[in-house]
């Protein structure tokens, strides 16, 4: 039995239909690369995957039991990353990792937080406000809060954006120990990417 599925997605946009009848199945351990044009429809696909979106018609699946079609359930177990950033601006990068830990009722650990920014680079930048981060370091900084969230399928919209190459070696660590450990990851990229154990290229369907 796949443990995550996705059965017969539809998605509409105004007068376009950006896929129909889409359907896929994912065991512990996939990684499936979403790939395909501007605009073809991946952050709308993702986002239905995520539980943030409403598909058209289609039905999302975990371990055999259909879910919620308003994506409730779905969003539990959903570790997301997509274009806009999902911390406090206002905060800094340790508060921010600080507040994730009580949202998803884990023990405060100072020593978990330190540990996670020595790891993304953002020791030095871990007092300031989070929003006078560069793009690269704000990317690591939402990598960093999925890493702690601990989340069994992540979804995540072009996760590869403003990282510079040890950044990208860092989030390929990452997918890989998530994967290693009974984990799903579903990502958009443009360019081709190594070690993806599955492709799904989108094109226009309308
Ligand atoms: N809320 C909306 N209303 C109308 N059209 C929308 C809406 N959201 C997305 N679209 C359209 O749907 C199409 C697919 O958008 P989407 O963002 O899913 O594409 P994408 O493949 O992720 O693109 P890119 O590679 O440029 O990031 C685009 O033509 C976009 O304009």
């Amino acid at each position: 039995m796949p443990m995550f599925e996705a059965r017969q997605l539809s998605c509409r946009k105004g007068a376009h239909t950006l896929f129909r009848h889409l359907s896929l199945q994912l065991a512990a351990g996939d990684i499936l690369h979403v790939r395909g044009h501007n605009g073809s429809g991946k952050t709308s696909l993702l986002r239905i995957l995520a539980g943030l979106a409403r598909a058209e018609h289609g039905s999302l699946w975990w371990q055999g039991v259909a879910q919620a079609a308003d994506g409730a359930e779905q969003r539990q177990r959903v570790g997301w990353l997509g274009q806009r950033p999902g911390f406090k601006d206002a905060l800094s990068a340790a508060e921010n990792l600080a507040d994730c830990q009580a949202l998803h009722q884990q023990p405060p650990s100072a020593g978990a937080i330190r540990l996670l920014l020595q790891h993304w680079g953002l020791q030095a930048s871990a007092a300031q406000a989070s929003a006078d981060l560069s793009q690269g370091q704000r990317q690591r900084l939402s990598l960093a809060l999925l890493q702690l969230r601990a989340a069994p399928l992540w979804v995540l919209d072009e996760p590869f954006n403003a990282l510079d190459e040890p950044g990208c070696t860092l989030l390929w660590d990452m997918l890989q120990q998530h994967v290693r450990h009974g984990g799903i990851a579903i990502l958009s990229h443009h360019a081709a990417l190594p070690a993806c154990t599955a492709q799904l290229w989108l094109g226009s369907a309308a």
